[in-house]
């Protein structure tokens, strides 16, 4: 059996402010550092033990891999960051209050931005000065790479490659990897894990800095997944990030 470990990013500055984020490249807050030490004790606590760690190019989550390796006393374990990892993209939404945004437009519509499978929020413009296509860690990247928003459907398309390509060969020859990234690129690989159907996904949130540990069998399919911690807790960190996008 196989265990994968999946971190979404401790509170960020822009959690905080409830703005929607993307990938916009914004620090942990206090708050966020200290549940990425915690998630790095409890890590260590449970006895885990890594061969690799992977996380996106946005701060965030390579903090909060830092912390967490820091807490671990792993700190010297290989990394691999990878804009593939990124936050879903929040197109013309980056930067904007969630609740002022369903204040304008409704609950729905802001629910449908940020948790549908295949609507993506309004794109922004290539020339806007949020778009991060003069960005040079994005440099090395196609002609359209650089996404001007994203729906969850666009994000497992990107984040496919890296499970292929990197994760899946890793776990397969034996390797213990765990991962820091964000909400919805985690909300990508486990729709593709678990095969959430495109409805059920809408009802995925994931907490911020809480170990999700996946076990796997020989072909990489999930025999079981859980949270790291109080389960308690857990479910009402969820329900917390659920309700961030209602007026
Ligand atoms: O703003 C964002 O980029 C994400 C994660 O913080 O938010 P949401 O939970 O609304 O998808």
């Amino acid at each position: 059996m196989h265990k994968l470990v999946l971190i979404r990013h401790g509170e960020s500055t822009w959690n905080l402010d409830n703005r929607f984020t993307g990938w916009t490249d914004v620090d942990l807050t206090a708050t966020g550092i200290e549940q990425a030490k915690t998630a790095g004790r409890l890590l260590r606590e449970e006895g885990y033990e890594f061969d690799l760690a992977c996380t996106s190019v946005l701060k965030r989550a390579i903090h909060t891999l830092w912390h967490c390796l820091d807490a671990m006393e792993r700190q010297w374990l290989p990394v691999i960051k990878s804009w593939r990892l990124n936050e879903r993209h929040y197109g013309a939404l980056q930067g904007l209050n969630k609740g002022e945004t369903a204040k304008k437009y409704g609950d729905e519509q802001v629910l449908v931005w940020r948790r549908s499978y295949d609507t993506p929020p309004p794109a922004l413009d290539a020339s806007d000065e949020r778009s991060e296509r003069t960005d040079l860690r994005y440099a090395g990247l196609a002609d359209g790479q650089v996404p001007l928003t994203e729906c969850l459907k666009d994000t497992v398309e990107r984040v496919m490659p890296f499970w292929n390509d990197t994760l899946a060969p890793a776990i397969r020859s034996g390797q213990r990897v765990v991962v820091s990234a964000h909400g919805n690129s985690i909300r990508a690989l486990v729709k593709y894990l678990d095969d959430v159907s495109d409805a059920d996904i809408v009802g995925l949130n994931i907490p911020n800095g809480i170990p999700l540990v996946y076990e796997l069998d020989a072909d990489l399919k999930p025999l079981r997944h859980f949270y790291l911690g109080d389960a308690e807790a857990v479910a009402k960190a969820a329900a917390a990030v659920a309700a961030q996008g209602k007026a």
